[in-house]
């Protein structure tokens, strides 16, 4: 994308400045967090929040800080997450004494917690590049223009500027942009469309590169899903075919520096409620992952994709795997960007573990359930936290329940 091109048809930039506005009922009953510090006492106009303008206050807007529980003790050096680096390049060759050394760190670090890293996965780095040029392009653009792709009620696509056209506390200190991702209908390419129609010509290049990716990210997930597979002692094929028709989000991070990172957070910890996450992190640092009871900080390695397991694929792997409790932090000086694909099966697939997973006195840890009724219970009832899941299956199970 020409930035200049884009920039050029900017419009006039209204101030779009923090307005006092009534806040919003947001499906989220917040409780206003008692925190420590002076705070700015600013209404956030859900509908936009001007950073430059944010960035210039000595302290951050009341609605911006997290219970102490939550917040980093940024005073403690962090320690570094010792993490296996998968190597995928004898798995992608067939060599069988290497996938099965892969498979292996595969099933110790997912045992635990969920969370490793691959190296020669087999995405061309100057794509990864582009994609973060785009990314950093997007972010830098004006207020208005971007806008121009905020997120419409009742759709979960486009730009949000801390969530705030959902949430009224706790917000966290991102910007962020998602769309959505499939490869079933190949006369489409879903992602080029989504640009050229949400923001124009100027983006059209925008959204080759972002197709281009979601395809790489597509299929490097399910690269994943096969050696997950072969890790648990299961059919080979039956994730990666649960999957061929994966409905996916794309979500693009932005963090600007904050000037009280420890009263913040760019993500809250939480577990993506999603199948697999597949992350590229700039070099600025930032993810954190718990483990051992301790928050680790993950070493940005540029040829490297951060792997988690989510959610949906704990249930589909009856538990054996975890779910991976993690978190982006933020700090005073560098703005920080992070490229997210989250693989999401097809909305109506029962989300059920291989009969392997559930022999003899192996009991079924999870109740079937639908990629779309935990999406929905994530957009519509509950802001996906550490506890998704449990919550979700509650809510599940009370919802069928005859007297209901
Ligand atoms: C299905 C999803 C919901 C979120 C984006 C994807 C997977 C991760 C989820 C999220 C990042 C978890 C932390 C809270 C959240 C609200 C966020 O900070 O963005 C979550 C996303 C969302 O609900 O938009
Ligand atoms: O930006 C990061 O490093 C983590 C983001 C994340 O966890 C998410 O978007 O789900
Ligand atoms: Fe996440």
């Amino acid at each position: 994308m020409d930035c200049s091109s884009a920039t050029s048809t900017t419009l006039s930039r209204p101030l779009l400045l923090l307005a006092d506005l009534q806040d919003h009922d947001h499906h989220e009953k917040d409780h206003n967090n008692e925190s420590s510090g002076t705070t700015t006492n600013i209404n956030i106009n859900p509908l936009t929040i001007d950073w430059s303008f944010l960035q210039k206050q000595k302290h951050i807007p009341k609605d911006f800080i997290w219970p102490k529980g939550d917040l980093p003790l940024i005073t403690s050096a962090k320690e570094e997450l010792r993490e296996p680096l998968v190597d995928l390049e004898g798995f992608f060759k067939g060599d069988e004494m290497a996938t099965r050394a892969a498979a292996e760190l595969v099933r110790q670090a997912c045992s635990s917690h969920g969370f490793f890293q691959v190296i020669n996965h087999g995405v061309d780095p100057h794509l990864i590049d582009l994609a973060h040029q785009h990314m950093e392009s997007f972010f830098k653009l004006p207020t208005s223009e971007k806008l121009r792709a905020r997120k419409m009620p009742g759709s979960p696509w486009g730009y949000s500027a801390a969530h705030a056209e959902r949430f009224s506390s706790r917000l966290p200190w991102k910007e962020t942009l998602s769309f959505g991702f499939h490869d079933q209908d190949c006369s489409v390419s879903v992602v080029e469309d989504y640009f050229s129609s949400t923001l124009g010509k100027d983006f059209e290049q925008t959204g080759m590169v972002y197709q281009m990716y979601c395809e790489a990210m597509m299929r490097l997930s399910l690269a994943i899903m096969e050696l997950l597979a072969i890790s648990l002692g299961v059919d080979r094929k039956y994730y990666k075919e649960f999957f061929e028709d994966a409905r996916s989000i794309m979500r693009c991070n932005y963090y600007p520096p904050c000037m009280q990172p420890n009263l913040a957070l760019g993500t809250g910890a939480h577990c993506d409620p999603t199948s697999l996450t597949i992350l590229h992190q700039d070099q600025v640092g930032g993810l954190e992952v718990f483990q051992n009871d301790n928050w680790l900080s993950v070493p940005p390695l540029k040829n490297a994709f951060v792997i988690n397991i989510g959610d949906t694929f704990m249930a589909l792997s009856n538990g054996k795997y975890k779910s991976c409790l993690h978190r982006a932090v933020v700090n005073r000086y560098k703005e920080r960007k992070s490229l997210a694909f989250f693989l999401c099966p097809k909305e109506d697939k029962v989300v059920r573990p291989p009969h392997e997973l559930v022999l003899g006195e192996q009991t079924r840890m999870y109740p079937d359930f639908t990629w779309s009724d935990l999406l929905h219970f994530t957009r519509s009832f509950y802001r996906a936290d550490s506890a998704t899941l449990p919550n979700f299956i509650s809510w599940l199970l009370s919802s069928k329940k005859p007297n209901n």
